[in-house]
């Protein structure tokens, strides 16, 4: 326990370099334990509740629009206005809010927005977490610079993105914070240490504190987000309503309730995003025992597929129809160096998931790599020269819950099963090291790309239509063959010494735990987090 804290129950487990002082204060600390103690036990009972609905849903009762809430869906309401600076979120760039130059290179990408993540892009180390927060408490006061080991500089530009930040969802901890002997939730810390030390700064600035949600599962979850702002803006003698929440619709279940997640949220919110990774791996998660439920390989669950296709088109109906933005996703695809044809093919890759999205009817997409703005953006302007396109309604569009349940067809390959284990192995080797967001066969890869791969594997091991195309059933010593085979030609790239330094024995012993379990582990980054400080 560090003897600089000083608040009863509260205790810190982890080192606090002098760099994390100013932001681990006494005054922060207390209003996290605050958050903590008003807040973990509806998280925990939300929990809770999240293995109920998979009980249900397990014994057949499969998701659908919940009658108790038609009121709200049939009522005219329509969410409060959003300030200036996230009017027009035509490209927004996303990063981890660990990695202090790339925050700095985000800033100045020329995107309209900068998505701050403790989430998918950023592994959950103490370093990451606080130095994280380090990084954006600098850049709000353009106090950020950075130096690379050869030398290059770093500084703000005069132009920079709005910052918009995102916490950990609501099922991960911090467990180097503990308040009355239980660590608290991840979601209070990040958002907690955020608000607490920039909101009046942000306001000042002429902008104010933005978040993206991630991972909610239904408006109760919503509910609870809410609760807390409205607490955190009352603790600080902050106007209700400044904060402005865009809520990732990344699970199948949250599909079910855009529109009163956004009801919960109608004084916070700035609208939808379509986390289109996250709700592959939901999908499949969620529906992992459904005798027709099973996915093809991942490459082939594209966002051009039906139940796709339905959910992000019921996203920008419902955002529209309430007066809000509804921002696309990202596509994987990452500029390569040092192969042009390849490089034009995977510029062209986003382009065209860029033009369905405008042409839908997004306001705006997400980006992975500043190389990637210029291709957005021209095509936004191109296709949107308003700031967003909220005046279109898209009353055209009916999706129902046959629609977003629909199964993709396609095929299981050798080809399909490989990637997913070379993938989910380099994937938690880099995770488990501190790099929350890789690049991996030129595609950006994350924890919620890791999450389907991984997830496809434990399925279409238990899954009787997991069958390969060849007519070969899955099974887990093909598993543990492929798992090895891949292991060895990594090591052979990496040679005897590196891969005696890597964490690839821990990355394997994490992927046999995580597909072995005949309980499905909800999320990869729980196991995970107890092999990291
Ligand atoms: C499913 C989801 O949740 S999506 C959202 C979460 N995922 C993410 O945010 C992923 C964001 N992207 C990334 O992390 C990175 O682009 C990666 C890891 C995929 C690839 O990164 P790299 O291998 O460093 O790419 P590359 O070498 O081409 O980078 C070139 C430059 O661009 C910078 N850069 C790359 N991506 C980003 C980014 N997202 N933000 C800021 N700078 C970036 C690099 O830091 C590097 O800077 P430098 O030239 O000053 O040294
Ligand atoms: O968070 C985004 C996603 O696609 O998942
Ligand atoms: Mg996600």
């Amino acid at each position: 326990m560090d003897t600089r804290i000083n608040l009863k129950g509260v205790e810190v487990t982890a080192p606090i370099y002098p760099e994390f002082e100013e932001i681990l204060t006494n005054e922060a600390l207390d209003f996290i334990a605050g958050l903590a103690r008003k807040f973990s036990a509806s998280r925990d009972a939300l929990l809770q509740k999240r293995v109920e609905r998979q009980k249900a849903i397990d014994s057949g009762k499969l998701p659908d629009f919940l009658p108790e809430t038609a009121s709200i869906r049939q009522a005219d309401w329509k969410i409060a206005p959003v300030p200036e600076d996230l009017q027009d979120r035509r490209v927004e760039i996303t990063g981890p809010a660990g990695n202090r130059k790339m925050v700095i290179n985000a800033l100045n990408s020329g995107a309209c927005v900068f998505m701050a993540d403790f989430e998918d892009a950023n592994s959950p180390t103490w370093e990451n977490t606080v130095g994280g927060q380090v990084n954006l408490k600098k850049a709000i006061r353009r106090e950020i610079d950075f130096t690379s080991p050869e030398g290059k500089k770093y500084a703000l530009n005069e132009k920079i993105a709005t910052l918009v930040v995102r916490p950990r969802g609501w099922h991960l901890d911090e467990k180097h914070f503990r308040v009355d002997g239980k660590p608290v939730p991840g979601g209070l810390f990040d958002f907690g240490l955020y608000f607490f030390h920039n909101a009046r700064t942000l306001l000042e600035n002429g902008s104010g504190p933005y978040f993206y949600l991630p991972k909610l599962e239904s408006h109760l979850e919503a509910r609870l987000w809410n609760d807390v702002f409205v607490y955190a803006q009352d603790a600080l003698g902050i106007p209700q309503g400044t904060i402005k929440a865009t809520v990732l619709i990344e699970t199948i279940l949250a599909a079910f309730e855009m529109e009163e997640i956004l009801y919960e949220l109608r004084n916070h919110s700035a609208g939808l995003n379509c986390g289109r990774w996250d709700y592959i791996f939901s999908y499949l998660k969620v529906l992992r025992n459904q005798p027709d439920v099973i996915l093809p390989d991942r490459q082939q669950v594209t966002m051009t597929v039906p139940m796709m296709r339905a959910y992000t088109l019921l996203t920008i109906k419902t955002c529209h129809k309430r007066g809000v933005h509804a921002i696309g996703g990202m596509a994987a695809q990452i500029p390569i160096k040092n192969d042009p044809e390849a490089n034009r093919e995977a510029l062209s890759k986003v382009k065209e998931d860029k033009e369905r999205e405008v042409l839908d009817g997004h306001d705006g997409t997400w980006v992975a790599h500043p190389g990637l703005v210029p291709v957005a953006k021209a095509v936004f302007d191109e296709k949107m020269p308003t700031p967003n396109q909220l005046d279109r309604l898209r009353d055209d569009v009916e999706v129902t819950a046959e629609d977003l349940l629909r199964v993709p067809e396609g095929t299981i390959t050798e080809a399909g099963l490989r990637t997913n284990i070379r993938v989910g192995l380099q994937y938690i080797e880099e995770w488990l090291r501190g790099n929350g967001a890789v690049a991996i066969d030129n595609l950006m890869e994350d924890a919620a790309t890791a999450e389907i791969s991984r997830a496809q594997v434990w399925q279409w091991i238990r899954h009787p239509k997991g069958i390969l195309e060849d007519g070969r059933k899955i099974t887990f010593s093909l598993f543990e063959q492929v798992l090895e085979e891949e292991l060895s030609k990594i090591k052979g790239r990496l040679g005897e010494s590196r891969f005696a330094d890597s964490k690839y024995a821990e990355a394997r012993e994490l992927l046999i735990d995580l597909i072995k379990s005949d309980r499905f582990i909800d999320f990869l980054t729980l196991p995970g987090y107890d092999r990291i400080v």
